[in-house]
């Protein structure tokens, strides 16, 4: 028989058992983090777009967002699904303004960002005090400056900044916040928007809450304004509206008579509701299949009805906390 004298005790006491920590996989291109418990998330650093959020109750974790068959992951144009990062600009930009020459919802989400780095948190859930279940929590940040801009992105948008773009993964919950740094002599306008696209059973039998008495742009409509009337919006054809300065804070995305998902929005006044439809899903060449667009529906938290001032020196924050109730 062997004699292995440096094997460690199979009874080593509980209490020195190594506590299970958050994996961290980095494949260059994208950063996926897992809690002990199973929940992850993937963010792809081409636009630090989250492309995968799961979670749920079980042991095998659900897909909260959609992402298209056909979405281009290989940084040559913006993802279709997940959280695509919106800034400086939202939609197209207006004419004779500073963000004239960017394109359609800025560069943000066109760029590679760099992973600066995690860090997590634990805390004893309820219970018997100190020893109930541990809940771990983990943040991912990831940094974009004007020094990663290319020289015509930077003569487009001649600005010295420093984007933190930090995603938070906890047990049901995905917080997403964006700091904004002024690093230059100029002060500047921006616009942002976390375009996220939730995955939904059935468009037909969802509804979006917390929107009621809320004044919106139909983009549809010619850009006409109305007063959302009903506490449900429900969507039927192409919708593309923008909520504007909305009191409550919480959205909802419910299914049937159950609340799916929870936006929570820290900052941002605004929330656009979109939804292409058959005839538009059909003619994005990179929205796949065609009849996914009944899987999807954009609820996005921004700060687009006017613009945040940064003057040299200060900073901005703002961003969402995303519940999964399943
Ligand atoms: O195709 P993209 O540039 O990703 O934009 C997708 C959509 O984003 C937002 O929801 C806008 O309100 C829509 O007007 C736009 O069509």
């Amino acid at each position: 028989m062997v004699d292995r004298p440096n094997k460690p005790s199979a009874i080593a006491p509980a209490a020195s058992a190594p506590q299970p920590t958050v994996d961290i996989a980095d494949d260059n291109s994208s950063i996926t983090a897992t809690l002990p418990s199973g929940e992850n998330v993937t963010v792809l650093l081409h636009g630090a777009t989250v492309t995968s959020w799961k979670s749920g109750p079980g042991a095998e974790k659900k897909e909260n967002l959609w992402v298209s068959e056909k979405a281009v992951l290989d940084g040559s144009k913006p993802v279709r699904g997940g959280i695509p990062l919106v800034f400086p600009i939202f939609g197209a930009p207006p004419a004779n303004h500073a963000t004239s020459k960017l394109p359609q919802h800025g560069f943000a989400r066109n760029l590679r960002w760099e992973y600066l780095g995690k860090s997590t948190s634990e805390s004893t859930t309820s219970g018997d005090a100190g020893t109930g279940p541990t809940d771990n929590s983990v943040k991912l940040d990831f940094g974009l400056y004007s020094a990663n801009l290319t020289d015509e992105q930077q003569d487009q948008w001649p600005y010295d900044f420093g984007l933190v773009y930090s995603v938070t993964l906890s047990r049901d919950t995905l917080q997403t916040m964006l700091n904004v740094r002024n690093e230059g002599q100029l002060g500047f306008d921006f616009q942002m928007l976390l375009h996220t696209y939730f995955r939904i059973g059935d468009i037909g039998s969802t509804a979006i809450t917390g929107l009621s008495g809320v004044t919106y742009t139909d983009k549809v409509l010619n850009a006409t304004e109305h007063a959302q009337a009903e506490n449900a919006v429900r969507i039927a054809g192409e919708t593309d509206r923008v909520y504007k300065r909305i009191p409550q804070s919480t959205t909802s995305i419910v299914e049937g008579d159950k609340p799916r998902f929870d936006v929570v929005r820290d900052n941002l006044p605004d929330t656009v509701v979109w939804n292409p439809f058959k005839e538009k899903a059909a003619a994005m060449a990179d929205f796949a299949p065609d009849g996914d667009y009944v899987h999807m529906v954009c609820v996005e938290a921004g700060y687009v009805s006017d613009w945040v001032r940064l003057e040299p020196g200060d900073t901005w924050e703002g961003g969402q906390r995303l519940r999964s109730l399943l």
